[in-house]
């Protein structure tokens, strides 16, 4: 009996360019209702309620909680705007999604490569189901069919660049990709230009300033900055006939902004530091405004700290959606996924030495200490809850030594190398040493998060919830969209809850959400099925 199947994705293929026909699968419940234009499910939301006796002891007791969610499942006309489109990432995803829509392949040395989506958890992983009843065999579909989700191959994109570049001549600079590729999309790259941007030089390193061709008067935040972006959100939607645009920070790191008490802490405060050109307001958080402002999601997809507390407080007001921080790409994906491991396997991790080095203009940005400085921050984060949570290897407070270290070494581009030792305690005074040494393809790994980042943003925007209660109305999830966290390194939660890092986890949390939207459990693992004879 073959344990698992594979079905393909409703559109006749995981990664095909075909659009999406009718739903892969449909469920079967008294709790999930179809109409044309909407899924409606009712779903006990099941958690374990823990309180403590007079003598500290823990009492687990089981709680149901009833909510009903709604997705709208006309998916409209959907744009990508990047902010940093000429860059590598940006160029590297552009050409991607062309190559993809129009089913290109081209020659390597290994021979004809195929255009795909590979690295990208909603177009490249399946889930599983359920299991089929007649051979038990356990059925795994396409991610992207779990619910209506707009296709990567229907976006439009565009976006806003300090340089002056067209996409091709971006393309080029960024020397990602095969040059039998990029003949191939030249024609349509080269017609893409970034829009004018802010440029700010002191949040960025001044070695960036030689590409800053391509700039809005004024070097720091006025309002006629976010009136501009808003315009040209505005424009963009119009010029493509769009019902949503979604914008993606995937411009340089900038420095961390001070929080200053009745500059960024609030959002009156914010507009008016923004209205009165307070220069500890950085363009990435003039960007963020300006989206919130025209209740377009905005995803950060660098470390520094867009997101000040008058940004946050702006987006919650206004229910916006944003979502941060920084790619989760190469190095801190296999450590958030190592670490989860080693940890869980009841391994006392005590050293975490990262070393990596690139030679991209991220890495010429990250030579600069203050940018650099954001960056460690994330990159660093990533282990504080898996440590936190097993007080059988660890004290409070006690936690492995963890040093993160970055050099610009230009000889080798784009294709970073991320070198680790992970240093572990064993049974009995025994020792492991894990030494990694992992190239990272920097564009390559990061442009399918994108993909995912924009596609799972613009999904959150077509679902909403309520409860049982009488008289309640649907809403939104909140503005900060934790969920998405898969794809970050620092990931951005609402206002006191937890950060979870564990990669399997955060995997978890997005596909069970997506499946209780169809009212479906979350799949446990257990497959008492097979073990109750
Ligand atoms: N694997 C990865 O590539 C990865 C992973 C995590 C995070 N990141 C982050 O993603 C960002 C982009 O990475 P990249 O490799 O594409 O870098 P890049 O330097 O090639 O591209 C950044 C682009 O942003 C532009 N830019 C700078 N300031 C701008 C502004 N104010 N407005 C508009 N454009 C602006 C630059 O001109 C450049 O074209 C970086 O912050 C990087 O740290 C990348
Ligand atoms: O995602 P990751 O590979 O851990 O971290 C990476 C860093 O090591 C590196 O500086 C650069 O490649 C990217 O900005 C990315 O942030």
């Amino acid at each position: 009996m073959a344990p698992h199947a594979s079905v393909e994705g409703a559109n006749g293929s995981v990664n095909g360019s075909a659009r999406q026909s009718s739903p892969l699968f449909t469920v079967q419940s008294p709790n999930v209702v179809y109409t044309a234009d909407e899924i409606k499910s009712q779903y006990a939301y099941q958690t374990t309620e823990i309180t403590r006796t007079a003598d500290n002891k823990l009492v687990a007791t089981p709680k149901a909680t009833n909510y009903n969610f709604k997705v709208d499942r006309k998916v409209g006309k959907i744009g990508m705007m990047l902010v940093g489109w000429g860059g590598n990432n940006g160029s590297t995803v552009t050409a991607g999604i062309l190559a993809n829509r129009r089913g290109l392949s081209w020659e390597t040395r290994e021979g004809k490569q195929t255009s795909n989506y590979y690295g990208s958890i909603v177009m490249s992983s399946t889930v599983k189901l359920g299991t089929d009843t007649k051979t038990g065999e356990e059925i795994n579909i396409p991610f992207h069919d779990l619910l209506p989700m707009v296709h990567p191959n229907d976006l439009a994109i565009g976006g806003w660049d300090i340089s002056s570049m067209n996409l091709a001549e971006s393309m080029d600079r960024a020397q990602v990709l095969e040059p039998s590729l990029k003949v191939l999309v030249r024609k349509e790259m080269a017609e893409m230009k970034p829009l004018p941007s802010i440029y700010y030089p002191d949040f960025i390193a001044a070695n960036q300033e030689d590409r800053a061709d391509n700039v809005l008067e004024g070097t720091k935040a006025c309002w006629a900055h976010v009136e501009k972006i808003q315009q040209d959100i505005r424009d963009f939607k119009a010029a493509n006939g769009l019902d949503k645009v979604i914008i993606m920070w995937t411009a340089n790191t900038e420095r961390y902004a001070d929080i200053i008490p009745g500059v960024n802490d609030t959002a009156d405060n914010l507009i008016n530091s923004i209205k009165t050109g307070h220069e500890e307001v950085a363009p990435s958080t003039v960007f963020a405004v300006a989206a919130i402002l025209e209740n377009t999601p905005f995803i950060n997809g660098s470390p520094q700290n867009t997101f000040v507390p008058g940004a946050l407080q702006l987006a919650e007001q206004r229910r916006a959606f944003i979502g941060g921080d920084d790619f989760k790409s190469g190095q801190t994906k296999m450590k958030s996924a190592l670490v989860d491991f080693l940890i869980n396997a009841g391994i006392k991790l005590t050293s975490i030495a990262s070393y990596n080095h690139l030679g991209n203009n991220d890495g010429k940005n990250l030579s600069s200490q203050k940018q650099f400085r954001s960056k460690e921050i994330s990159k660093s984060n990533v282990v504080d809850d898996m440590v936190a949570a097993n007080h059988i290897l660890y004290e409070k407070d006690e936690h492995p030594d963890h040093t993160v270290v970055i050099k610009y070494m230009p000889a080798v581009g784009d294709n970073k190398r991320a070198l680790d030792e992970y240093y572990a305690e064993i049974f009995m005074g025994g020792h492991q040493t894990i030494s990694l040494f992992n190239i990272c393809e920097d564009s390559l790994l990061a442009s399918p998060l994108i993909i995912d980042l924009v596609v799972l943003a613009e999904m959150m925007t077509r679902v909403s919830w309520k409860t049982d209660e009488e008289g309640a109305e649907y809403k939104g999830f909140h503005s900060v969209l934790s969920i998405l966290s898969y794809m970050l390194k620092a990931p951005l939660t609402p206002p006191g809850t937890p950060v979870v890092n564990a990669l399997g986890k955060q995997r978890s949390a997005l596909i069970n959400i997506f499946r209780a939207c169809v009212g479906l459990q979350p799949e446990s693992e257990m497959t008492l099925e097979h073990k109750l004879f």
